[in-house]
């Protein structure tokens, strides 16, 4: 089983992943060009990591999205298997329209930087059944573009269907709902602004972002 790492040009979070995924949780991680138009054979889930693909130009993800590899990463989502989007990766998912919403910049108009605490709003999924139901856990944050939004239905929907899985505590960008991650409406592909893989090791400052990456790994094992 391999867990793919998607790479675009200024991707910047690829090596945490794969730190993450190898080191910390003991699995295969595999990078893949984004100039591919397979996934390698046996992934068990994609991740796209964070970063400035193409610079951030037009709107950060808005170029990346029309890779080659994103027609495969479609195909990979649309067979129910798990892919997961972090910061950029999120990005990239809203502009490739597997999940809902845009993100837009922040509303302070600065890029942040710094820890932040989230709650844990559904613990029933494949990507969050470590956790507690309202848990708080600290992931860092890092963007410039990390303002969700969403219109009314949307909003709903998400909520209906517990698409939510983390909030900010302190809004730090305006994300509307102080959404920081979701997922689609299947619940196999999740999009987060906060950094799991930066929170994986005590080392970095904090082991949180284990429990998602320990989550998926069961999920998958469990054939989910
Ligand atoms: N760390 C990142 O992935 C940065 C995300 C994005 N390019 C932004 O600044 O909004």
């Amino acid at each position: 089983m391999k867990y793919s790492i998607i790479r675009f040009p200024g991707s910047n979070c690829d090596w945490d992943m794969f730190y993450t995924l190898q080191d910390v949780m003991n699995v295969t991680p595999v990078f893949v060009d984004y100039r591919e138009e397979e996934l390698p054979e046996n992934t068990a889930a994609v991740f796209i990591p964070g970063g400035f693909s193409y610079g951030d130009y037009l709107r950060s993800g808005a170029i990346a999205r029309f890779s080659p590899i994103m027609e495969a990463v479609k195909r990979f989502a649309d067979s129910g298997r798990p892919v997961v989007g972090i910061c950029n990766g999120f990005q990239v998912l809203t502009e490739a329209g597997l999940l809902p919403g845009a993100l837009r910049r922040n509303d302070s108009l600065n890029f942040i930087c710094k820890p932040q605490k989230l709650t844990v709003e559904n613990s029933q999924t494949r990507f969050t059944s470590r956790f507690n139901l309202n848990q708080t856990v600290m992931f860092p944050i890092a963007h410039g573009e990390g303002n969700y939004y969403c219109d009314e239905d949307t909003l709903k929907k998400l909520e209906s269907n517990q698409q939510i899985l983390f909030r900010y505590q302190g809004n730090p960008n305006g994300s509307t709902d102080d959404i920081a991650g979701i997922t689609n409406e299947r619940g196999n592909v999740l999009g987060m602004m906060p950094h799991p893989e930066r929170a994986s090791d005590a080392l970095l400052g904090g082991a949180d972002g284990k429990l998602l990456f320990q989550s998926l790994i069961e999920s998958v094992a469990q054939n989910i």
